[in-house]
Parts: C-alpha cells; sequence; structure tokens
C-alpha cells in the first residue's frame, strides 16, 4: 500500500509529488434532460497516475459524466479542464487528439473487419490517416497494429473478424483501439459488462498492466465491486448526478450508507457484492 494521497490497492505513485496537478478537472458541471438531473453539479479531479473507478446505480449520471469529458454531450453549466486547458465545446475527434480515449459500454469495432485491421485502422487514424482504405494496404500498420493486440494478449486471434471475438476479447480490442490513440487518459464506460465471470479478472489485469505499463490515467464505470476493491486507487459514488462519496475503495465499499445504497447489500464486505 501507498502512503500517497491517491494511493491504493497497486497503486505505482509512491514517488508522486503530494500536491500533484490534477489531469482532468471537472466543476460545477450541471446537466438535465427534462426533469432528471444527469449531472447535479459535479466537482471531480483526476490525477494523474491514478485509476478511478466510478460506481452508482443505474440512472444515477456515470455515463453523463463521461460523455460530457469525451465531447458527445455538452453541460449546461460548469467548466472542465484537461492538463490545464478547458474542452468543452470541443468535439469528440479534438478531444481524442488532445490525449483523452474512451471505450463504450458497447465496443465500437468494425465489425466486418478482422481485429488486425482494426487496430491498424485506429493507427493510422492516430498518424492522421481517416481514409478506411489506405491502411490495409500498408504493412507498417499491419506491424504496429499486431504488436499492440500482442500487449493486449490478443494477438492469437488477429485474423479473427471482430463479430466473431467473445465479449471479453471484444471489449479488450477496443480498449485496445482507443490505446492506438495514445491518450495520456482513458475513459472506460463498465469495461466489464457482458464479461463471463470467470475471464472477468483477467480482462481487468491485462487491461490494468497495459495502461499502467503506458503510463495511462483510467477513468472506468464499474458494477463489479470486486474488480473495484482490487484495482482502483479510488471511487466515486454517483447518486443522482451528484458524487455521494469519494475516497479509497477500502474506505468507501465499507460505508453502510454506499454498501445500502449503491452496492444494494446491508453490511457485509464487498467481496461477492459484484452482479
Ligand atoms: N441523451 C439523453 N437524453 C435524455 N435523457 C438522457 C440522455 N442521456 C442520459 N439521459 C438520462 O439521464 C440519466 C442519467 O443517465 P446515465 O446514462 O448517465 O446514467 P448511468 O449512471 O450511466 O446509468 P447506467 O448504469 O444504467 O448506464 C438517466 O435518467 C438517463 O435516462
Amino acid at each position: 500500500m501507498s502512503a500517497a494521497v491517491h494511493g491504493g490497492p497497486q497503486d505505482r505513485g509512491a514517488n508522486r509529488p503530494r500536491q500533484a496537478t490534477p489531469l482532468l478537472s471537472a466543476r460545477g458541471l450541471r446537466l438535465a434532460f427534462g426533469g432528471v438531473k444527469a449531472a447535479d453539479g459535479i466537482d471531480l479531479d483526476v490525477m494523474p497516475g491514478e485509476f478511478l473507478a466510478i460506481i452508482g446505480p443505474n440512472g444515477a449520471g456515470k455515463t453523463t459524466f463521461i460523455n460530457m469529458s469525451t465531447g458527445y454531450l455538452k453541460p449546461q453549466d460548469g467548466t472542465i479542464t484537461y492538463d490545464g486547458q478547458p474542452i468543452i465545446g470541443l468535439s469528440p475527434r479534438a478531444i481524442v487528439r488532445r490525449g483523452i480515449g474512451r471505450s463504450f459500454q458497447l465496443p465500437q469495432l468494425f465489425t466486418e473487419h478482422t481485429v488486425l485491421e482494426n487496430a491498424a485502422l485506429a493507427i493510422a487514424a492516430h498518424a492522421g490517416i481517416w481514409s478506411p482504405f489506405t491502411p490495409l494496404l500498408r504493412r507498417g500498420y499491419h506491424d504496429q497494429a499486431m504488436a499492440l493486440l500482442d500487449r493486449f494478449g490478443l494477438g492469437p486471434v488477429a485474423q479473427s473478424r471482430a463479430d466473431a471475438l467473445n465479449e471479453g476479447a471484444r471489449k479488450l480490442a477496443d480498449i485496445a483501439m482507443a490505446v492506438a490513440l495514445q491518450p495520456r487518459l482513458v475513459l472506460m464506460d463498465e469495461p466489464t459488462s457482458g464479461v463471463a465471470a470467470a475471464e472477468k479478472m483477467g480482462i481487468v489485469e491485462t487491461l490494468v498492466r497495459v495502461l499502467r505499463d503506458t503510463g495511462v490515467t483510467a477513468v472506468f464505470v464499474e458494477h463489479d465491486m470486486d474488480v473495484v476493491a482490487r484495482f482502483a486507487d479510488r471511487v466515486a459514488v454517483w447518486s443522482q448526478g451528484r458524487i455521494a462519496a469519494l475516497g479509497p475503495p477500502q474506505q468507501v465499499l465499507n460505508d453502510p450508507a454506499v454498501l445500502r445504497d449503491v452496492i444494494g447489500i446491508e453490511a457485509s464486505p464487498p467481496s461477492g457484492a459484484g452482479h
């Protein structure tokens, strides 16, 4: 366990300065859809190098926060800065170019292409080539794509069509595409949803290893409390568009109100609480 301010179970930031500048900083975010307050005054700092888990019930506004941070939704009020610069109003593609990647609840792969072709397309896109055909003709992208896939353990399925992958591999491939764009921050919306229970920890171990090795900061929405307890440095608890609790997992996941209102159990530790 690290003594760092934002330390957590697998923190590698023991030598991090105590007063690091946030990589992403949200202040006073508000967004309502009709009468539904999807964001009702969100303040959150994401520190460089940390893995921050977002938990909370359905409809609490978790995806809305990711959408606002990646240019898919514009808040009605508030600010978001990334690396000290305001990003509200930028397009999703401009935000990717700044260094924020994301993965989706439903992976966004070109299903009729192979995994290798998907990776080559993502690497080519990062190089500024958006034509869907050019990179497929260029061996160089394939080599880089293969190296990327190997890091995620996806080498054996490189030649498979994306729609032939099981859910775990599909989730990893989607995150690999985000990493191809060389982000400093990745926001992942439920990276383990739909993944078989037996596969889940292995999938998360792989993605955490790759992101940690690459020095990528991560925010991830997660419903499995065992995953959160094991991999998050800090946990933010979303409730009705607000952050109801924020802190290290051992603190937040043992908070009786969080156990009752978010995890849906009376007073037991997080192990076995996932669904
Ligand atoms: N584009 C939209 N138009 C209308 N309502 C929306 C839109 N996006 C989100 N909402 C509403 O805002 C609220 C928050 O939604 P959001 O998807 O952010 O919740 P969530 O915490 O991610 O939920 P889940 O865990 O089910 O994915 C919900 O009531 C949702 O129906």
